[in-house]
This record gives C-alpha cells, structure tokens and sequence, in this order.
C-alpha cells in the first residue's frame, strides 16, 4: 500500500476589499469579498515541507488589493478572469486557479453622492476557474430572498403512515434562491447579462403558478435558458421557507390564510440544474464549487 497527495488547492479566502471611484464629488462603490485558490504542482510542500513553489497567500492576498489599484475593478468576472490568468501565467509550478468573488450591493442614500445604504443581504456572485489557457465562468447570485402570498399549491402527493401534512391549494411559497449559470464563453457582456437573469427568475417566480417548488425552480431555469443565449447551465438550490397557518381554533377565531408561523428550520431544500441538451462541456467549471 502507498499513501499519495490526492487533489489539493491553497490560497487566500475572504479577502474584503472596498473600491471607492471618485469622479468629482460623486463616488461609486464596489464591495467585494474575494477568495483565491492555486493549484498545480504542490506536492514538495505537502510532502517534504520544501516551499519553492508555493506562492504565498499572503502574496495572493496583497495581489488582489494590488490590481484593484492598477486598473479599475470593473466587472466581477473580469477581475476574476484577470487574478487567475496573473496567477497562471507568472508561476511556473501553478497550473489552475479558482477565484470567487461575491459582490455585496450598496445602493444610494436618496441619489446622494458619497452615502450609501445596504438594503438587502443578495449577492451576485462569480466563480471563476484558470486551467492552463482554459477559462470558465460560472456567475449567480446568493441570498436572493422571494415570497408570493398566493399561487401556489402543494397536493397530490404520497400518503403514507408518516404523513401528516395537508394538502394545500393556496399556500405562501417564499424561498432563498442560490443561483450559479454556467456560461458557454467569455466574450459576454458581464453586466447585463447578470441583470437580465436575474430579473427573468424573479419574473418567473412571481408568474408561474406553482404546484411545487420544485415546479418553479425548472421554470426559473428554463426560463433564463431561453432568454440568454450565453448561457449553457443553471443550478438552483431553494430553501422552502415554511409558513404553517397557525391553529386559532381555541380563540374561537377562523385563520382564512392571514396569519402564519415563519418557521425558520427545519425547511425542506429543493436542488435541480437545468441546461441545454447541446450544452458545451462543462470542463472543470463547477469542480469544487460549494453548495454545488
Ligand atoms: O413545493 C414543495 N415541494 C416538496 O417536495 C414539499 N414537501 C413538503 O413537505 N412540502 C413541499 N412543497
């Protein structure tokens, strides 16, 4: 029997870096939460503890901050794109690298100039994996909390000696979406097509008439499937965020779908990818991707 190194990365996670452009008096600003990871030919550290060939995360740390001088942050994914193909492309012994970054919005106080208010928690996201001269990218978003108060329904399904759980034909559905969409290239207009996938799933999910959630995450992900043609998968990953109408029989009181228990665990959790029959090789885009 031999013991050997088995698939292994390293680098920098959770770099928070906060950009301010000033043009004039007005600024903008980019919050982001950047994480990086090398990999390639890394077996003497892990082996012998010999560090020739490991760049510091420290080094990949000050990077980041570095670039974000050099040049304008820009889009997510093109700053990702730009810390992979550096680290790649200036260190012998690294072969792939996998930045993430989560962009964290701030919008502005009353169109002010230089205040700015946090309202939600939703991030857009990006992961993005170097291997040699390949590149993927693979953008989402986190966070992105939906509720509809009507239209939708859970019924119909097996019951067996456990269940207990009514039929319903008109329930609250609220969930958390995650979202990552694969892209076929990288020549995409990063922006706009972060906008309009995310304004078609919220359109679909307050559109569909849903008998499941199940139901709604597939229309969620075929509708941005139809729409944008760049990109080639999307996987989904939906928190049911339960509302239980609460029993107000002992206050001598109807409940007519007003009043409810937000319970917060446990939720049921649906997962599903959708994509395109002809959809390109998917390479080593998701590999290692948490929550997928
Ligand atoms: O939309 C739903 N899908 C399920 O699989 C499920 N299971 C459950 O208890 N409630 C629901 N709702």
């Amino acid at each position: 029997m031999a013991i050997v190194l088995g698939p292994n990365q390293y680098g920098k996670a959770e770099n928070r870096l906060v950009t301010v452009s000033r043009n004039g008096s007005v600024h903008t600003i980019k919050d982001l939460t950047v994480s990086t990871s090398l990999r390639g030919d890394l077996s003497d550290t892990h082996l012998t503890g010999d560090n020739a060939k490991v760049l510091a995360t420290d080094t990949q740390k000050n990077t980041v901050y570095a670039f974000a001088k050099e040049a304008p942050v820009g889009e997510i994914e093109d700053f990702a794109l730009r810390l992979g193909r550096h680290f790649v492309g200036t260190q012998e012994a690294i072969s792939g690298a996998r930045i993430l970054i989560d962009e964290h919005a701030w919008e502005r106080i009353d169109g002010h100039d230089h205040a700015f208010s946090q309202g939600s928690n939703e991030k857009r996201t990006t992961a993005v994996t170097i291997e040699g001269s390949s590149a993927w990218v693979v953008s989402g978003v986190r966070d992105l909390v939906v509720l509809k108060s009507t239209g939708s329904e859970f019924h119909g399904y097996p019951k067996d000696p456990y269940t207990t759980l009514k039929e319903t034909n008109d329930r609250i559905l609220a969930t958390s979406v995650t979202a990552r969409w694969r892209y076929a290239g990288t020549d995409v207009d990063w922006a706009k097509s972060y906008a309009e996938i995310r304004s078609v799933m919220l359109k679909t999910f307050a559109d569909k008439h849903s008998l499941s959630l199940q139901q709604t995450l597939y229309a969620m992900g075929e509708a941005v499937l139809n729409a944008r043609p760049e990109v080639a998968e999307v996987r989904l990953s939906m928190p049911n965020k339960h509302h239980f109408l609460v029993d107000l029989s002992a206050f001598g009181l109807e409940n007519d779908n007003e009043v409810f228990y937000a319970a917060d665990r446990p939720y049921g959790l649906i997962e599903g990818s959708i994509l395109r029959d002809d959809a390109p090789d998917a390479g080593q885009a998701w590999s290692t991707l948490p929550a997928f």
